[in-house]
């Protein structure tokens, strides 16, 4: 199969390596020369711009959109629009919001995919979590290029009508939110409680068959072996909140309590006052953990 692949960050970019090493063929593009050129390496061919990467896919064109959420997207597809037909695929794999990808599916002639992605640059071995959203079809067509980028067939599935992926991926992002929330607090009270412990070690014990191992445990554990029992100079400054915002307007709207995904999010609000929480230093931490995003550091 032969894939489009417009983006090439931290995700795109593993986007194009396991698709390749999965046999297909990829034709990359993004405005950064310097990303090209990395993909080229991986063996994508590079594309000049958006019509020359619809040039070198021919017939029965599949593409894989990889940008930041928002203008991004908008402005990519209203590029791509004209060189599209029924008969092609986009699939948007970064964190839009679901209303936004309904609007597009409708807008585009193309079969449009909301797809949910989940697992961070640490993908890039194990591959990652598909949530997927948008005609069966299509979902179909794609299933060899979503067996390639998620951990393997087990790892996508169609959640249902257009939207219906990113839908899934908001919600995701906001149990994320409140389980970030839960670990820090308790290894807030344990750094400051009765006893002098060794919280990397606390995390190891944790992860090796407790109740609450997880992934998130393990970047605990690693934030710890990396930065020192008391977080070194990481801030209590936690930023990103869009993609909780969105959970926490979504379950207003259809009167769900979920007072812990807003508490979790009122803690990142609250942390831009940057007055040393280790809860919210913790959660700074994770971040760059699971997507590596910026950690911020004290006195920056
Ligand atoms: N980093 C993470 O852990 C995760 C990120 N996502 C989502 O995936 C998407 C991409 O995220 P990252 O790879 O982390 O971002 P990134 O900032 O590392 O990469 C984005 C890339 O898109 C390129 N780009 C921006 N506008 C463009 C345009 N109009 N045309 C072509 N290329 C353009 C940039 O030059 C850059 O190379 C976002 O929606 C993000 O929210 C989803 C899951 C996890
Ligand atoms: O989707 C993700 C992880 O699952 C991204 O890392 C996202 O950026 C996290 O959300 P926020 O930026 O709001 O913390």
């Amino acid at each position: 199969m032969q894939l489009g692949v417009v983006g090439l960050g931290r995700m795109g970019q593993i986007v194009v390596d396991r698709v390749i090493d999965a046999g297909h063929d990829v034709v990359a593009f993004d405005l950064d020369a310097e990303a090209v050129a990395t993909a080229a390496d991986a063996g994508a061919t590079p594309a000049e711009d958006l019509a020359d990467l619809t040039d070198r896919l021919g017939e029965e064109k599949r593409i894989w959109l990889m940008v930041p959420a928002g203008e991004a997207v908008d402005a990519t597809l209203e590029e791509l629009d004209p060189h599209l037909a029924a008969d092609d695929v986009v699939v948007d794999g970064g964190n839009s919001h679901f209303e936004a990808s309904v609007r597009r599916a409708e807008s585009t002639d193309a079969a449009y995919l909301d797809c949910g992605t989940s697992g961070g640059p640490a993908g890039a071995e194990r591959g990652f979590s598909l949530m997927i959203g948008g005609p069966e079809w299509a979902y179909e067509a794609l299933t060899p290029v979503f067996d390639a980028v998620a951990t393997g067939p087990a790892g996508h599935d169609r959640m249902g009508a257009s939207g219906s992926g990113h839908y899934v991926k908001m919600v995701h992002n906001g149990v994320e939110y409140a389980l970030m929330q839960a670990y820090g607090e308790g290894f807030e009270l344990l750094a400051n409680g009765r006893y002098d412990l060794d919280l990397e070690s606390v995390a190891r014990t944790w992860n090796n068959g407790a109740v609450i191992r997880s992934w998130l445990l393990e970047l605990c554990e690693e934030a710890f072996r990396e930065e020192g029992n008391d977080l070194g100079d990481v801030a209590d400054h936690v930023a990103g909140g869009s993609t909780g915002t969105w959970t926490v307007q979504e379950a207003l709207e259809q009167e769900v309590p979920v007072p812990l995904i807003y508490q979790a999010l009122a803690e990142r609000f609250g942390s831009r006052a940057d007055d040393g929480r280790f809860a919210r230093r913790l959660a700074n931490r994770l971040r760059y953990g699971f997507g590596r995003h910026d950690v911020k550091r004290r006195g920056e």
